[in-house]
């Protein structure tokens, strides 16, 4: 029998600094946000570009485009005749912009690789940067994120979730541990 327990690693005002700081540095780092365009990857991933974009908008006065992409057709545990197209919520040119992907989690980097894929799939962009809200550990992929809102070290038997506002009614991360796993 396996058990599990939490402690809570960002609460609401964690996840509004780190998201704030994270908007602060993607400014920063392209000199504002010409040809920027942020992609959120389903499903936390969405919400988190949304509100970098709302934090980018309030510091700059520009605003930036959002676009939703979702990988689960794609992934690479699919067979390759097997994938779906990713569906991408609306079109950008691709070409020549600097895709900056978002996502709540990266642990293995088997999501981000997806979405790298499925993205140059459609086009070549100048660049693609990566920001993530909890940055786990336990890369599978050579793959690291250029913002990230905390680093969480992590034993593979405990997991880190996610819980914002829009979908879930409440900001937190947690960490989860669950006892009685092999690992
Ligand atoms: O680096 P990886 O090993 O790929 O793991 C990270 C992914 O796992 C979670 O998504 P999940 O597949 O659970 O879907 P969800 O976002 O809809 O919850 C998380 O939101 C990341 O997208
Ligand atoms: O711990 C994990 C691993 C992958 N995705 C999550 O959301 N949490």
């Amino acid at each position: 029998m396996s058990t599990a327990d939490f402690n809570i690693i960002m609460d609401e005002a964690g996840i509004r600094r780190a998201l704030t700081r994270i908007a602060h540095e993607i400014l920063e780092r392209n000199k504002g946000i010409d040809n920027c365009v942020l992609v959120g990857i389903r499903t936390r991933g969405i919400y988190i570009a949304r509100r970098i974009a709302e934090r980018i908008q309030l510091i700059e006065n520009t605003s930036i485009q959002v676009v939703e992409l979702d990988i689960t057709g794609y992934r690479d545990d699919k067979k390759k005749e097997e994938r779906e197209m990713a569906a991408i919520s609306e079109p950008f040119p691709i070409q020549d912009t600097k895709v900056i992907l978002c996502d709540d989690v990266l642990y293995t980097g088997r999501t981000i690789r997806a979405a790298m894929d499925a993205l140059m799939d459609q086009g070549r962009p100048q660049m693609i940067q990566l920001a993530v809200l909890a940055d786990r550990g336990h890369r599978e992929l050579p793959i690291r994120p250029d913002y990230v809102g905390k680093n969480v070290p992590t034993s593979r038997t405990e997991e880190i979730e996610v819980a914002l506002t829009e979908i879930d009614g409440i900001d937190e991360v947690k960490i989860v541990h669950h006892r009685g796993q092999q690992q």
